[in-house]
């Protein structure tokens, strides 16, 4: 087995000329300069994502990642791994969160089925690419071997190449992977364990201190494991491990990824430990209320687009902000330029005040 894995190459989506024309489009747009705010800055980075003035969102795929985490079995969240299968069928029954916002705003929806600890029957929205029955217990092996681990992320690969469009919205279900994600933190941007360390989906205080407990025992056995590979492999999981795939795929191909919360954008830590351009392509969609998402988003230096103190994972946070980012989209392509609807605009009147046109930006 080859020891590295190759990730796909991603090309900085940045470009100086192509940023100032889309910022001219849109300061031309009927409104005071940067009224729109946030959404200016979503609509030029999807400009340059696509490398155009006159960006496109099509088909916007949302994919849920599951697997299954060893570590549960210490009792680490507050939920049993059952819950994982049984929420996959939830997502393809159409009850889930994440599959009535969906529904909601037009988006296909698919389950990957990473590495559950059950034996799916094929469906039409559900891709079966099982690396084992879930991983191994971190705090006593490591969750993957290296093989599990390039596997997941080559499968990861594959899905995103397999699917139309040019937006992947990406979600997970794991019963467990705060833990995997919190020790991934941890060790990748070396913030102390107990601030990368939350309640998941509902630790009391004894759980939360039994559950850091469990994790320091895990990155003390880990503590070789600094390179994102190997850090990957050491604390899982395999729904982590394809996200990390896809994500980087979807870059390559100069979709637009939008990220949902904390285990998402953990993937996405590691995608950027590989290929720092990466985060050109990222648009993270909230702050989640579990506690280490915070400080990953501060390591990245990102700033999600909404805080609704969700943490339910799933990719309910990224389809829930969809329309926020077509929104952006469609308003740079259909708004009017004060030219085109005859609309004076206070340029003339600032100038001759003596105020230049960057002024009234800063201002
Ligand atoms: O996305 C988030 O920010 C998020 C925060 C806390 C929990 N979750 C979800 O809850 C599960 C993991 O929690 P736990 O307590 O089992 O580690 C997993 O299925 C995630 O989708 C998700
Ligand atoms: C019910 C339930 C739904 C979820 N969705 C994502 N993670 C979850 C965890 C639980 C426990």
């Amino acid at each position: 087995m080859n020891p590295t894995w190759t990730a796909p190459s991603v090309e900085p989506a940045h470009d100086v000329v192509r940023a100032a024309r889309l910022q001219h489009r849109l300061d031309r747009k009927t409104k005071p300069l940067g009224a729109l705010g946030r959404l200016e800055a979503l609509a030029l980075q999807i400009g340059l994502i696509q490398r155009s003035e006159a960006p496109q969102l099509q088909a916007p795929q949302l994919v849920v990642f599951a697997g299954d985490h060893g570590i549960a079995a210490r009792g680490v969240s507050a939920f049993p791994s059952d819950v994982t299968w049984q929420m996959v069928e939830n997502f393809l029954t159409g009850g889930a969160a994440v599959s009535v916002l969906a529904r909601q705003h037009g988006i296909a929806l698919t389950v990957v089925d990473a590495g559950v600890r059950h034996d799916f029957e094929p469906r039409e929205a559900l891709r079966l690419c099982k690396i084992s029955h879930g991983t191994q217990d971190a705090s006593q092996a490591p969750a993957m071997s290296r093989d599990q681990c390039h596997a997941a992320l080559t499968a990861g690969v594959e899905v995103a190449r397999s699917l139309p469009g040019n937006v992947l919205l990406v979600g997970e279900m794991g019963i467990g992977n705060t833990s995997s994600a919190s020790m991934l933190l941890s060790r990748l941007a070396g913030v102390p364990l107990e601030q990368c360390t939350g309640r998941g989906t509902g630790l009391d205080d004894a759980g939360l201190a039994h559950k850091l407990a469990v994790l320091q025992q895990a990155m003390r056995l880990h503590d070789e494991a600094s390179d994102p590979l190997d850090a990957l492999a050491a604390f899982g999981g395999f729904e982590i491990a394809m996200m990390v795939g896809a994500v980087l795929q979807a870059a390559h191909e100069h979709r637009v990824v939008l990220v949902d919360g904390f285990i998402t954008g953990a993937a996405v830590l590691v995608a950027h430990a590989l290929a720092p351009a990466v985060l050109d392509y990222c648009v993270f969609s909230h702050r989640s209320g579990e506690a280490g998402h915070t400080r990953l988003l501060e390591h990245l230096e990102v700033e999600p687009l909404v805080d609704l103190r969700m943490r339910l994972g799933e990719g309910s946070g990224a389809a829930l902000v969809w329309p926020l980012v077509a929104s952006s989209v469609l308003l740079l392509a259909e708004m009017a330029s004060f030219e085109s609807a005859g609309v004076s605009d206070r340029t003339a009147t600032s100038l001759s005040a003596g105020q230049a046109p960057s002024a009234q930006r800063a201002a």
